[in-house]
C-alpha cells in the first residue's frame, strides 16, 4: 500500500491549486440554510455539488424532502452519491453538509464572507470553509486525484450530503430510515468529517457529540411597536419581560437554573476520569480560539468536561428587539428570545422539553405580567457517544500517523450534528467522526477558515482512511 498511497499525496500535492478553486466555487454560493430568502441558493448549492460528482464519474442523484415543517419553503435536496459498486470491496458510507451558517461582512468580517480568500500565511477564510465545504469537498477531491493517479479506488463509497443541517437536519431522518436497508444497505460503517480538532496541531478522532435542544421565547402585548416617550410607563413590555426569562436561565458560570437538567446526566466513571490528562490540550490554545481570556474555568480537565459532557445553555439573541447601532425610543410589541440547551448522556429530548416549559412557564407567572408568553422548542437533536476500539477507527488511526506523523486523540465534540445517531442505529454500523479543521478555524463566527494544510493534508487523510479501511481486518 505504502508506494500506492505515496503517489497518492503527490497527486493531491500537484492538484493543489485546483482543489483550492474547487473550495472557491463552493464558498461563492451563500447557502445559508436558516435565512429564508437564500433558500434557492442552498437549492442551487445542492445542485453545484451534484453535478461535481457526475463529472467525477458518481452516480449523483438529488432526493427532494418536501416542504420545511410548518412552512410553504422547500427544503433543500439531499446529495445521494455512489462512487464503485464492487461487491470484493468494503463500502464507506460519508456524510457532510452543503449548507451553512448566516454571514455578513458588517458583522465585523475582515474580507467578504463569500469570496474565498487566501492568506499568505495560508489561512483561506470563507464561510462554509471549513464547516463543512472543505471537508465534503475532501471526499471529492479524494475521488479525483485517485482518477488522475491512475490509483484503483479502494472501497465504494456512498456519499449524503445535506443541505439544512445548520437548521436541524429537517427531514433527514424519515430519508437516512427509508433508506437503511436501500441506498444505504451495503454500508459496511460510516465516516463524518464535521467537527475539528482540539487544537492547532494534534489531529485527532472523535467518538461523541452533545445534543442541541434550540428554543424560542415569544413574549407580546401592544399591537404594533410604540414610541416609548408616549407609551412608556403605560403599557407592560414584552422585552423587559423577555429580559426577565432569559436572565433566569443560567447563571455566569453556565450553571442552568432549570430544574430536572442536572438530574439526567450520567456521573463520571472512574476509566473517564482517567481519560482527560492525556488529551493534547491546553487553556493557551483555547484562549487563542476563544480570542481572549473569558474562559469559566482555569484548568484543562474541567473544561473540556464542561465541553464534552455537561449540558451547557447558551442565549442566541432576541428577534423584533432593536439592535441596530444609534438609539430608537421604541418598545417593541413582540420579541422572540432564542436559546439552546446542549444535552449530553443520559439526557432525553422530551423530559429536558418538559422542564424547560414548567420553568419558562413558572418565571413568567411571578412576573405578572399581562403580556402573553409561549415557549417552544423548534428542533432537537440528540447526543451520540460510541466506543473508539472497532476496525473504522483503527483505520482511522493508521491513516492518521500515516499523514501527520503522530498519534490522534480520541475526543468527544461540544457541537451537534443531529444525524449522527440517526446513521449509527438505522444502518447498525460503526460511525466514525473525523475531522479536517482546527480549533481555530472560528467555525460560525466571523472570519471563518480553513488552514490550506488542514485542507490538502486532510484529502490525503480522507483518502488514505479509505485504503487503511480496506485492509483492516474485522474486529
Ligand atoms: C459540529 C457541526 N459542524 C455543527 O456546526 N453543527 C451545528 C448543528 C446544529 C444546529 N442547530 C442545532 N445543531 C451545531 O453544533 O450548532
Ligand atoms: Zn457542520
Ligand atoms: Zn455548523
Amino acid at each position: 500500500m505504502a508506494p500506492k498511497l505515496d503517489r497518492y499525496f503527490q497527486q493531491v500535492d500537484d492538484l493543489s491549486d485546483h482543489f483550492i478553486e474547487r473550495l472557491r466555487k463552493a464558498v461563492a454560493i451563500p447557502s445559508i440554510s436558516s435565512e429564508a430568502p437564500r433558500r434557492p441558493d442552498v437549492i442551487r448549492m445542492g445542485h453545484w455539488l451534484a453535478d461535481e460528482l457526475t463529472n467525477l464519474g458518481a452516480q449523483a442523484e438529488l432526493r427532494a424532502l418536501g416542504k420545511q415543517h410548518g412552512t410553504d419553503l422547500d427544503l433543500p435536496p439531499v446529495v445521494l452519491a455512489r462512487y464503485g459498486n464492487d461487491k470484493s470491496k468494503r463500502t464507506i458510507l460519508v456524510y457532510g453538509h452543503y449548507d451553512v451558517q448566516p454571514a455578513e461582512k458588517e458583522d465585523g468580517w475582515e474580507t467578504e464572507p463569500f469570496e474565498l480568500t487566501v492568506k499568505d500565511d495560508g489561512r483561506m477564510l470563507g464561510r462554509g470553509s471549513t464547516d463543512d465545504k472543505g471537508p465534503v469537498l475532501g471526499w471529492l477531491n479524494a475521488i479525483e486525484a485517485h482518477k488522475k493517479a491512475g490509483i484503483e479506488f479502494p472501497v465504494n463509497l456512498l456519499m449524503c450530503f445535506e443541505g439544512m443541517e445548520e437548521y436541524g437536519s429537517d427531514g433527514l431522518d424519515d430519508l437516512i430510515n427509508a433508506e437503511a436497508k436501500k441506498y444505504f444497505a451495503d454500508a459496511d460503517a460510516v465516516c463524518i468529517s464535521d467537527n475539528y480538532w482540539l487544537g492547532t496541531e494534534k489531529p485527532c478522532l472523535t467518538y461523541g457529540l452533545r445534543g442541541c435542544n434550540y428554543y424560542s421565547v415569544e413574549v407580546s402585548g401592544p399591537g404594533a411597536d410604540l414610541h416609548s416617550g408616549v407609551f412608556g410607563g403605560t403599557a407592560q413590555e414584552p422585552m423587559t419581560d423577555l429580559v426577565r426569562i432569559l436572565g433566569s436561565l443560567v447563571d455566569t458560570d453556565g450553571k442552568i437554573q432549570i430544574p430536572g437538567i442536572a438530574e439526567q446526566v450520567a456521573p463520571v466513571t472512574a476509566e473517564e476520569d482517567g481519560l482527560y490528562d492525556a488529551i493534547s490540550f491546553t487553556m493557551e490554545t483555547l484562549h487563542e480560539s476563544l480570542g481572549s481570556k473569558t474562559t469559566i474555568f482555569e484548568d484543562k480537565k474541567p473544561t473540556l468536561m464542561a465541553r464534552w459532557r455537561y449540558p451547557s445553555l447558551s442565549i442566541h439573541g432576541v428577534e423584533g428587539a432593536f439592535s441596530a447601532p444609534g438609539a430608537k425610543t421604541v418598545i417593541p410589541a413582540k420579541v422572540i428570545g432564542k436559546f439552546s440547551i446542549r444535552t449530553v448522556p443520559d439526557m432525553e429530548i422530551e423530559k429536558t422539553n418538559e422542564c424547560v416549559y414548567k420553568y419558562v412557564e413558572e418565571v413568567f407567572k411571578k412576573l405578572g405580567s399581562k403580556n402573553t408568553m409561549k415557549v417552544y422548542a423548534q428542533h432537537c437533536g440528540n447526543w451520540w457517544k460510541s466506543s473508539p476500539k472497532h476496525w473504522n477507527f483503527v483505520a482511522a488511526a493508521k491513516a492518521t500517523e500515516r499523514v501527520w506523523g503522530v498519534q490522534p486523540d480520541y475526543t468527544r465534540e461540544g457541537g451537534s450534528i443531529p444525524v449522527t445517531l440517526t446513521f449509527e442505529q438505522a444502518t447498525g454500523k460503526n460511525v466514525l467522526l473525523l475531522p479536517m479543521g482546527s480549533s481555530t478555524d472560528g467555525a460560525h463566527s466571523i472570519n471563518e477558515k480553513l488552514d490550506k494544510r488542514n485542507y490538502i493534508e486532510g484529502t490525503k487523510l480522507l483518502g488514505a482512511y479509505l485504503h487503511y479501511v480496506a485492509e483492516e481486518p474485522q474486529n
